[in-house]
C-alpha cells in the first residue's frame, strides 16, 4: 500500500473502527500527570486517523511520532501535517530485527490501527512495541484484522491463470491470524511471550456494509497490494473479477442498479497492554495490586 491520497479518500471502515476504539479506550490509557506524554503510532499511513482521532487525546505538551514502513506514506503525512507542532513522521518497519537508533525506550504509549495484519512476524512486531515503551512502563492500544473476506477473494483470484503471476506471494498479504482457530488466545500468548504481563485481548465480530459497487471497488483499490504490480489497463478487469467473486460468495444484497450493498463480516483484534513495572535495586516501582480497568488481567 503506497498510494496515500487514494487511501486517505477510501478508508471509511478504518476510520470508523479507530474512532470507536479510541473513544472506548481514551480513559484506560495511562496518561502522565505532567502532560508530557510521548506517543508513537505504528503504520500511520496517510496520517488522518492519527491526526483526527489520536492527536486530540494527547495533552498539549505531548509529543507525537507517526511511523510507517512506506516512505511514500511518510512523505505524504509529513507534508499534510507539517504545520502541526510536536508532531513528526518517520519510516519504521515494525517487524524489523532491530529498532532504529533513538526510538527504543522513548514512549509512554504506542498505538496502531489497521496495520498489524500486514506484518507476518507478529512476534517481532510486538517485541519492538514493547521495546519502544519506556523501561519504567507504558501502554499500547492495537487494533487490526484477524480475518476478512478480502483474503478469501485474494486466494480465489490467485488460482486464476490471468492473475496468478501477480499474486504468487499472496500469503504475505493475508493476516497472520486469518487461519487461526483461536486468534485471541494466539495473540495473548504472543503478548505474554514478549513481556506484556497485563493485557486484554478481544476478538470483535464486525460487519461493514459497502453501499454500491463503486464504494467497494474504491476501498479495494486503496489497499490492494497487487494492483501496483500490473499495468494500469489491467486494474479494471482485476477489480471486475474481484466483484464477480464477491457476488459468487453471496456477499451482495439488493439489485445491481438500485440499493446494491456488499457485506463484509470480519474479525477485529482489539488489544490493550501495559508494560510491566521494572524492578530497580529489587524494589518494585509500582504497587503490585494496582487498580486495573475491567477486563485487564
Ligand atoms: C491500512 S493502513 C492503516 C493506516 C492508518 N493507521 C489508519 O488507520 O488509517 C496500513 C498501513 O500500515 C503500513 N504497514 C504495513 N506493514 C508495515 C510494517 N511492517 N511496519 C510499519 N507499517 C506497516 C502500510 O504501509 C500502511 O500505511
Ligand atoms: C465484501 C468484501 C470482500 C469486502 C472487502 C473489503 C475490503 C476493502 C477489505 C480490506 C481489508 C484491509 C486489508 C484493510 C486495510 O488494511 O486497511
Amino acid at each position: 500500500m503506497n498510494q496515500a491520497s487514494l487511501y486517505q479518500h477510501a478508508n471509511q471502515v478504518q476510520r470508523h473502527d479507530a474512532k470507536l476504539i479510541l473513544d472506548e479506550f481514551a480513559s484506560t490509557l495511562q496518561w502522565r500527570a505532567d502532560g508530557e506524554d510521548a506517543l508513537l503510532d505504528v503504520g500511520s499511513g496517510s496520517g488522518n486517523v492519527l491526526m483526527d482521532f489520536v492527536r486530540p487525546l494527547l495533552p498539549a505538551g505531548g509529543q507525537l511520532v507517526g511511523t510507517d514502513i512506506s516512505s511514500q506514506m511518510v512523505h505524504y503525512a509529513s507534508k499534510q501535517y507539517q504545520r502541526e507542532e510536536r508532531t513528526s513522521f518517520q519510516v519504521l518497519d515494525i517487524g524489523c530485527e532491530r529498532l532504529p537508533e533513538g526510538l527504543g525506550g522513548r514512549f509512554d504509549h504506542v498505538t496502531s490501527f489497521y496495520c498489524l495484519h500486514w506484518v507476518q512476524n507478529l512476534r517481532a512486531a510486538l517485541g519492538n512495541i514493547y521495546s519502544l515503551l519506556k523501561p519504567e512502563g507504558g501502554d499500547c492500544l492495537l487494533a487490526f484484522l484477524a480475518s476478512n473476506p478480502v483474503y478469501e477473494v485474494y486466494k480465489i483470484l490467485k488460482a486464476k491463470e490471468k492473475w496468478s503471476t501477480y499474486m504468487q506471494d499472496v500469503e504475505r498479504f493475508i493476516s497472520p491470524l486469518h487461519h487461526s482457530l483461536n486468534p485471541g488466545e494466539e495473540f495473548s500468548q504472543l503478548l505474554n511471550d514478549v513481556g506484556f504481563v497485563q493485557h486484554n485481548v478481544e476478538i470483535r465480530n464486525e460487519v461493514f456494509v459497502y453501499e454500491g459497487a463503486k464504494t467497494l471497488k474504491d476501498n479495494v483499490q486503496a489497499i490492494c497490494p497487487f494492483l501496483e504490480r500490473m499495468p494500469s489497463e489491467l486494474h479494471e478487469p482485476f477489480l471486475d473479477d474481484f466483484m464477480e467473486i464477491v457476488i459468487s460468495m453471496n456477499l451482495q444484497q439488493g439489485d445491481k442498479n438500485e440499493d446494491q450493498k456488499f457485506l463484509s463480516a470480519y474479525k477485529l483484534v482489539v488489544a490493550y497492554a501495559r508494560k510491566t513495572p521494572e524492578f530497580v535495586n529489587n524494589v518494585l516501582l509500582e504497587p503490585p495490586h494496582q487498580k486495573l480497568p475491567k477486563g485487564i488481567n
